[in-house]
């Protein structure tokens, strides 16, 4: 048998990294070689995450491109935007193969990321080299990248539920309204006044109405997707704090072009995503609870006076970031897309 690919997680300590890890521990062609902390002390991975005690005996080290080279060929970056661009560059020129869970490389226009960022992109060559890591729509473009932007959990759950309108060109593009709702992990592991219990327990908020940054990602993909079908893709998406541990649900209210059957939808969303393993189009109203802890993404379609309304949940951790990482590692890997997924 072949021996296992080494793979790097560089920024261990997170939480999008100790579920990529467990995923990861399940994979037959893969072995994490090195996993990289900037804590001086050198941490066990165990003891930066106790469940993963008795699964794995790794010790983090600070980030050292050429180490990573000698030991890996692929890195998860489960850095911050702004520290994954930081190191990009320098794993590519080493031919590490990279799958980088940060916002830095999933908007194409640099000035558009700096817009919605607050400041400048430092790595424009990478970004132009950048494949956009939804395999359900670019699931051709991913096995030959060498950066892979892996998608933010909002904009999967959003692009994932209006794609299929959007190609068959069945609604208005602009006016879409998203009305989403995260789990406090999405927020990272990192404390923060907003996600501090007594903030966050027995609350609902909205934030960043209006300007979220994940609105001109799924503008961008959506536009993609609308390809040849004249105006761009403007959405209204408005995230929300929910008191859970994670989850996303979205729901999502469109406007169709000419009267929208139910039946005719939901047909048509099952054949849009017939070869998407990850993609559930069930007839019943979704719930985080029955995606939590997995890789998929669970949605349906209902028409309620005259406007399309899309019900969409994933798991903010793992469809919305480890798992979809693994999902682009496999194609790029060349085994199937389930490898350690299901
Ligand atoms: N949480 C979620 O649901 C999702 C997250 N993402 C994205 O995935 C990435 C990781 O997210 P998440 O695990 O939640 O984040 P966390 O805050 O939990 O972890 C990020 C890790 O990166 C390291 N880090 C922080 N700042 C820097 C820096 N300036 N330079 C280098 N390393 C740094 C830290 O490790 P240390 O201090 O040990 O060095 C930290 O543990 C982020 O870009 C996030 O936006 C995407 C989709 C969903
Ligand atoms: C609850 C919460 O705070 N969620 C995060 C989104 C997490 C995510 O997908 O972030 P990236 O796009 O950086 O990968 C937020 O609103 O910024």
């Amino acid at each position: 048998m072949a021996s296992p690919i080494g793979v790097a997680i560089v920024g261990a300590s997170g939480y999008a990294a100790r579920e990529l890890i467990q995923i990861l521990l399940k994979h037959p062609g893969v072995k994490i070689t090195t996993a990289t902390s900037r804590q001086d002390e050198a941490p066990r991975l165990d003891a930066l995450h106790p469940s993963l005690a008795k699964r794995i005996d790794l010790t983090c080290e600070t980030f050292d491109a050429d180490r990573i080279a000698e030991k890996a060929a692929f890195a998860f970056l489960a850095l911050p935007h702004t520290a994954s661009m930081a190191v990009v560059p320098a794993l590519r020129e080493r031919n590490v193969k990279v799958i980088d869970l940060s916002a830095d490389y999933r908007l194409t226009d640099p000035q558009v990321y700096e817009d919605w960022y607050g400041h400048a992109h430092t790595d424009v060559a990478g970004l132009g080299s950048a494949v956009y890591g939804l395999p359900e729509l670019f699931r051709d473009r991913i096995p030959t990248a060498g950066l892979i932007a892996n998608p933010g959990c909002y904009t999967s759950t959003s692009i994932l539920a209006l794609a299929p309108l959007v190609a068959e060109n069945l609604i208005e593009r602009t006016g879409v309204v998203i009305d989403a709702k995260s789990g406090v992990s999405g927020a990272g592991r990192s404390p923060k006044l907003t996600t501090h219990f007594p903030e966050c327990n027995e609350s609902f908020s909205a934030y960043s109405v209006g300007r979220h940054r994940h609105t001109p990602e799924i503008d961008q993909i959506l536009t993609t997707v609308a390809a040849g079908q004249g105006e761009a893709v403007e959405v209204i998406f408005t995230p929300h704090l929910v008191p859970m541990d994670r989850g996303i649900f979205a729901t999502i209210y469109a406007v169709p072009r000419q009267a929208a059957v139910e039946h005719d939808l939901l047909d048509l969303y099952r054949s849009f995503y017939a070869d998407s393993p990850f993609v559930r189009v069930v007839n019943h109203l979704p719930a985080t609870k029955d995606s939590a802890y997995t890789n998929y993404c669970d949605l349906t379609v209902r028409v309620v006076r005259g406007r399309i309304v899309v019900l969409a949940c994933l798991d903010n951790l793992i469809k919305g970031a480890s798992g979809v990482a693994v999902q682009n590692l496999n194609l790029m890997l060349g085994c199937p897309e389930e490898t350690a997924l299901i």
